[in-house]
């Protein structure tokens, strides 16, 4: 009852899903693929905008915060008290309509560390099977790769010659290269491979929720916020949910899941009353389940970026003009192909700082176009002067942060503090990574390619002035995760079990990034989507996927 009216009903479905982003949208798949009736509750709009297709539309959707929750994260004294943007899908497809498109699974080591930790299932030799389900490869299966799952993965198609010379500067400069770091080897320089297929982003939205659409065991509600877990008795019957201002509840025979993302499961637990007591009695919100592990536990993989003036004239800096651009998403929609049919990012690196790691520990995220670049059109507004750049992206940071309330209104935006490069070791491994890769732009291969280093510049050589750079210019890769972590039996900070159930309520799990229990070695859309697959069968009380170990074992380089 709202205000002694009956609330309307949305209806009674087996799963009331909140969230039709990556994970969201794997399980309202897999879940009516399994016979059982879902309610996908999704805060934004269908994903009809042509410049979520696009991949080179992310030049506008990114800077413009477009299908986006609009959140920043809080001044933060780890990087000169600056409040970096923390953009998050708000839109069909979630974060994998607005996201990079980048391909990667991590580094085994990290799932066998999620295993130790008392997560049984979740050993690499478990969860391969479900990114090998969950995968479509260009190349098609093999023991490490899907070729049958709905998500399309390519390697980059972007032409532009500097690309090979960087792989090779790579090796110039002692490291490897790898020839599939989503394979038996995940260190080193290799060609970057992207969720787009046919020239179109491939988000989990395409992949996953429209194939399902057919199924009359799915609804899906766009504009629909939700609000509140309805719990009785101690299990979660239902979500309380807005849509165009009308109050509405949406009824779970079976389950209840939260798949709002790293921000929004944590606040909604909390507005439902899970969380940590002293923070929700300061908001007025009763108690249901104390838990202080509820928002806490925030990793974000934190970079920064050098960047160079070009010599050599790039393909983007031609193609950014804009009579050319338009022709080119003409083409990019027509023909499927093209500059706007893909992004600049091109080459990734898995590096480790120090030879004696068992991981890599930084990645790099080689850009082939110069930051900020915009379109021009001669005689009016002319090009930024072309360059090119690299991102290091600090792998596994021990700094952690949290997600607050900063009301108990569902409208106000929450509390995000990211506590960034409080950790010693987290400081030394970004500012090694960056002389890394300023080893690599030395290498004589890149020289044809390069003017000048323009950030941090050649003044800044020692610790102190490269510190100064990272804390002054370090923006997020847009990986937080592990605000609702899972944790074994004897982790009391857990939010989630093995099983991604809530602890102390009945009918309620948490399927997205925010039940990582730690950050693994590389972009997360992957992973997210792993777990949701694998979610998916723990839901249906179907049998794991049979584990990958005879295969795999004694074949895993670093
Ligand atoms: C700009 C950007 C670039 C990125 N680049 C890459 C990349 O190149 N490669 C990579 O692997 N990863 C990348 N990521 C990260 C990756 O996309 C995310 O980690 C992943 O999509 C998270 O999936 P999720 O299911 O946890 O959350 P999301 O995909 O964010 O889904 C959450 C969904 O829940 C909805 N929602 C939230 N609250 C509510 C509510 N109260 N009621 C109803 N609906 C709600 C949201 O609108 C959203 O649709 C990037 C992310 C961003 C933002």
């Amino acid at each position: 009852m709202a205000g002694g009216t009956p609330i309307p009903d949305a209806g009674t479905y087996d799963f009331v899903v909140v969230g039709g982003g990556s994970a969201g949208c794997v399980l309202a798949n897999r879940l009516t693929e399994g016979g059982a009736s879902v309610l996908l509750l999704e805060a934004g709009q269908w994903d009809r905008d042509p410049l979520i297709h696009i991949p080179v539309g992310i030049g506008k959707i990114f800077p413009q915060r477009l299908h986006d929750w609009g959140y920043f994260m809080e001044p933060d004294p780890g990087i000169d008290g600056r409040g970096i943007e923390c953009a998050r899908g708000r839109v069909i497809g979630g974060s994998s309509s607005i996201n990079v498109m980048a391909y990667v699974r991590g580094h085994h080591s990290d799932y066998d560390r999620w295993a130790r930790s008392g997560l049984d299932g979740w050993s690499y030799a478990d969860v391969l099977p479900y990114f090998r389900r969950s995968e479509n490869w260009e190349g098609g299966g093999n023991a490490y790769r899907g070729g049958e799952g709905p998500l399309r993965v390519q390697r980059t198609r972007y032409r532009d010659g500097i690309l090979a010379d960087f792989i090779e500067a790579g090796r110039q400069a002692g490291y490897s290269v790898t020839t599939d770091y989503n394979g038996a080897q995940q260190e080193g320089f290799d060609y970057i491979q992207e969720t787009i297929h046919a020239g179109r982003r491939n988000s989990a939205a395409t992949a996953y929720l429209r194939p399902a659409l057919r199924r009359k065991k799915l609804r899906v509600i766009v504009g629909a916020r939700a609000d509140r877990i309805e719990i009785t008795d101690g299990r979660a019957t239902g979500i309380r949910f807005t849509q165009g201002g009308r109050v509405q509840l949406a009824q779970a025979r079976r389950e209840v899941v939260l798949a709002a993302g790293v921000i929004n499961s944590p606040k909604l637990l909390m507005l439902s009353g899970i969380g940590d007591p002293a923070h929700l009695a300061g908001h007025g919100i009763g108690v249901t389940i104390a838990n202080p592990g509820v928002g806490a536990n925030l990793r974000d993989h934190l970079s920064v970026m050098a960047s160079y003036r070009r010599k050599s004239p790039s393909w983007f800096q031609q193609e950014m003009r804009y009579d050319r651009l338009a022709m080119a998403m003409l083409k990019s929609l027509l023909r499927k192909d093209g500059f706007a049919s893909d992004v600049p990012i091109g080459v990734t690196a898995f590096l480790k700082t120090q030879p004696d790691l068992a991981a890599p520990d930084v990645q790099f995220l080689f850009l082939a176009a110069p930051f900020p670049a915009r379109p021009y059109l001669p005689p009016f507004t002319s090009p930024v002067p072309d360059g090119f750049g690299c991102r290091v992206a600090l792998l596994r940071p021990e700094s952690a942060g949290s997600i607050s309330l900063s009301s108990a209104d569902p409208d106000a935006k929450p509390r995000i503090t990211p506590n960034f490069l409080t950790s010693e070791r987290d400081r030394d491994t970004l500012r090694e990574g960056l002389r890394i890769l300023r080893r690599t732009m030395g290498q004589p291969v890149m020289a044809p390619h390069i003017i000048e280093e323009n950030a941090p510049g050649a003044a800044a050589q020692d610790d102190e002035a490269l510190d100064a750079f990272i804390r002054a210019t370090s923006v997020t890769v847009h990986h937080p995760a592990g605000t609702c972590r899972m944790g074994g039996a004897q982790d009391s900070r857990r939010v989630v079990d093995g099983h991604l159930r809530v602890a102390g309520v009945d009918g309620l799990r948490i399927v997205d990034a925010s039940v990582m229990p730690d950050l693994v070695g590389g972009n997360i859309n992957a992973v997210v989507m792993m777990i949701a697959e694998k979610a998916a069968d723990l839901m249906l009380g179907r049998p794991a996927l049979a584990r990958a170990d005879d295969m795999h074992r004694g074949t895993l380089a670093a």
